[in-house]
């Protein structure tokens, strides 16, 4: 099961979607950086909200304690701290006020569809598919790497504080990827279990590459 979810996560990964390559390879400009910063935040603004659908199927006290922490990642515990307003952050040092995000106001259509997708699937979905569509963060840890190496290179103008949402996630993409991948080995027994688990990872690597899909295709003039 290990052996198929990871390679099923490396085959899929955005990472290797054309908008991805282009930024991690210093092709982007600073309105598509923009643009990316912009629509991304309405993923961030999410992933509590599906966490916490993902909690409220969790049925052992260790398995909410242990998922509650993804909430207070994002959340932080003051409006100071957190991914969410280090994504803010981000957006902050590539140019865009904070208001553009807050309010999404670049948020692009299929952005929209894709986020609301995937919050929809774990909020409908047993908990083993909710828990396995997460193990893209088996990948994620990575991809922050491979940021933190070319943003300072490629992008020299983006002020190194933005960075720090790369930072953080590393470790804790490291911890939530391990921890969603043993749950998800343990519950899913029979090949149907199995089919569904992967089946789920597969619909989230869909999730990401639509999204950099509308991010790509906002530049070419073709959507609103
Ligand atoms: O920038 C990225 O490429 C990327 C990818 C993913 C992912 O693989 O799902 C996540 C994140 N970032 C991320 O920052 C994050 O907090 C996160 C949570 C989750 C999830 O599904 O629970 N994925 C991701």
């Amino acid at each position: 099961m290990e052996a198929e979810l990871r390679r099923l996560a490396a085959s899929r990964y955005h990472d290797r979607h054309p908008f991805n390559r282009r930024m991690h390879e210093g092709d982007l400009s600073p309105d598509e950086l923009r643009t990316w910063v912009a629509n991304r935040f309405y993923y961030q603004c999410h992933i509590p909200i599906k966490d916490a659908f993902i909690l409220s199927k969790l049925e052992s006290a260790a398995h909410r304690r242990s998922w509650i922490r993804r909430i207070q990642d994002h959340d932080g515990t003051t409006d100071a701290e957190g991914g969410i307003e280090r994504w803010l952050r981000l957006g902050e040092a590539v140019g865009l006020d904070r208001c553009e995000l807050t309010e999404h106001r670049r948020l692009l259509p299929g952005v929209r569809l894709a986020v609301d997708g995937y919050v929809n699937f774990c909020r409908t979905r047993s908990a083993l598919e909710a828990v396995a569509s997460s193990l893209t963060e088996l990948c994620a840890p990575q991809i922050m790497l491979t940021r933190l190496d070319a943003f300072p290179r490629c992008y020299p103008w983006i002020a190194a504080e933005g960075l720090e949402y790369f930072q953080r996630r590393v470790p804790q993409g490291r911890r939530d990827g391990s921890e969603a991948l043993t749950w998800v080995k343990q519950w899913a027994i029979t090949a149907e279990q199995q089919e569904r688990a992967l089946a789920a990872l597969s619909f989230k690597c869909d999730v990401l590459w639509s999204l950099l899909d509308s991010v790509q295709h906002a530049g070419d003039g073709s959507t609103r």
